[in-house]
């Protein structure tokens, strides 16, 4: 889980008894104040919105009690939340102890909650309609074994590390590797959403909320679902899986054309596509195959990415594994016919680093944004980042004569 920065040290006024008959209603203010800056790590939002904050008592020699209220028994995230409210308090001018009293939200509190975070009603909905702000990337390649999760992992904490907040649906079925790239993998155990009541909230790993097919299944199973079964699931995970307002949704689909492409193609038509191939010209082939099909649902193609280009040697020789040419092939075979040309955003080098990286759970954008893949991928990063939140189909104010 991620750990987050602590809670900047609040000031208790000096308040003598004379000013203010009781100062012990101002200590409890100031630490409430200070725990408006402790979030939820999976809701991610300050737990004094979300009522997760009971009563707050302070005695005379500035020994403060907290009652905390988590959403659900077991609550993942309950050690974190005790802890950074414990800094939290002792962090107060004034405060000398601390003691935190945990308790579960009733089931009305819960309720309550749920409605807050989904609006009146606490209705189901698609989270991420034409209205919605989010910029919703579907990442495509047209076979397998190309880089895409890697390389959507990897862009989706770049885009987090510019302050973007941002979500994975991993709906790779075949290979859902994003949680295992992304940490969420510890002794092969996936780590689970949490659940409270019917809303489902994403792990978050390096401040990306991800929820993957992985998540749902017995460890490393494999997925022998049919398409309707698909559909309902990608659908669940749009409406059930509460990621908040959300800058930037990145999928990853499975490679090729199949039930979960055309599922997103009906369910996000205005979803945008990023195309991954490799240099190789077999690879090219399919990869313009998959960026037709989102074509046909309707969806834009913002960009070819061609991956596992050639790895640099220390005698200055490029060692070119896959060949060379794709990106650019398959970005003329997309552009043909096209108003605007489909750019080609970065060829991203082979790296021993990026495999690395993500065979440990250990994004190379963070550890490594020296090494030539991570380079590569933070300047996709940074145009996608530049451009603004979806407005299409949103109505402009606009009265026309
Ligand atoms: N630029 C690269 N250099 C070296 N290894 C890479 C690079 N990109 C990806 N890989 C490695 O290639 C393998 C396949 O990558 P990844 O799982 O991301 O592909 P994928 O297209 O999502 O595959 P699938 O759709 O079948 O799950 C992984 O081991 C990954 O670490």
């Amino acid at each position: 889980m991620q750990s987050r920065t602590a809670p900047a040290r609040v000031r208790l006024r000096t308040v003598s008894r004379q000013d203010n008959p009781v100062p012990e209603v101002a200590a409890a203010s100031a630490v409430r104040l200070a725990l408006s800056r402790v979030l939820d790590p999976e809701i991610r939002k300050p737990i004094t919105e979300l009522d997760m904050v009971g009563d707050i008592t302070v005695n005379e020699v500035g020994e403060v009690s907290v009652g905390i209220k988590l959403t659900i028994v077991g609550c993942p995230a309950a050690d974190t939340i005790e802890r950074d409210v414990r800094a939290a308090t002792l962090g107060t001018a004034g405060v000398t102890a601390a003691s935190i009293h945990v308790t579960i939200m009733t089931r009305e509190e819960r309720a309550a909650l749920t409605e807050k975070l989904r609006g009146p009603g606490g209705a189901r909905t698609m989270q991420f309609g034409p209205e919605a702000l989010t910029r919703i990337y579907a990442v495509t390649s047209g076979k397998g074994g190309v880089g895409k999760s890697t390389l959507t992992a990897n862009l989706a904490v770049a885009l987090a590390a510019e302050g973007l907040s941002v979500g994975i649906v991993d709906a790779d079925v075949y290979g859902f590797s994003i949680p295992g790239i992304l940490g969420l993998v510890v002794n092969g155990q996936t780590q689970k959403p949490t659940r409270v009541d019917d809303m489902i909230l994403p792990p978050v790993g390096y401040g990306v909320k991800i929820i993957s097919i992985g998540m749902f299944v017995d460890d490393n199973a494999a997925v022998a679902w049919r398409g309707p079964m698909l559909h309902r699931t990608i659908q669940q995970f749009l409406t059930d899986v509460y990621f908040g307002d959300l800058d930037v949704l990145l999928l990853d689909l499975p490679p090729g054309t199949g039930d979960v492409a055309i599922s997103v193609g009906q369910l996000l038509p205005h979803a945008e596509v990023l195309v991954v191939t490799t240099p190789q010209p077999a690879a090219a082939d399919v990869a313009e195959r998959s960026g037709v099909v989102a074509r046909q649902t309707g969806q834009k193609i913002v960009g070819v990415i061609e991956n596992m280009a050639g790895l640099s040697q220390p005698d200055g020789s490029v060692l070119e594994l896959f060949g060379s040419g794709g990106g650019a092939e398959v970005v003329r075979r997309l552009s043909a016919g096209q108003d605007a040309p489909v750019p080609l955003l970065a060829s991203i080098p082979l790296s021993v680093a990026l495999r690395a990286g993500g065979d440990v759970g250990a994004p190379i954008v963070l550890t490594d944004p020296l090494d030539p893949a991570s380079v590569a991928i933070l300047r996709v990063a940074a145009q996608l980042a530049a451009r603004p939140r979806g407005l299409s189909g949103l109505k402009l104010p606009v009265t026309p004569r």
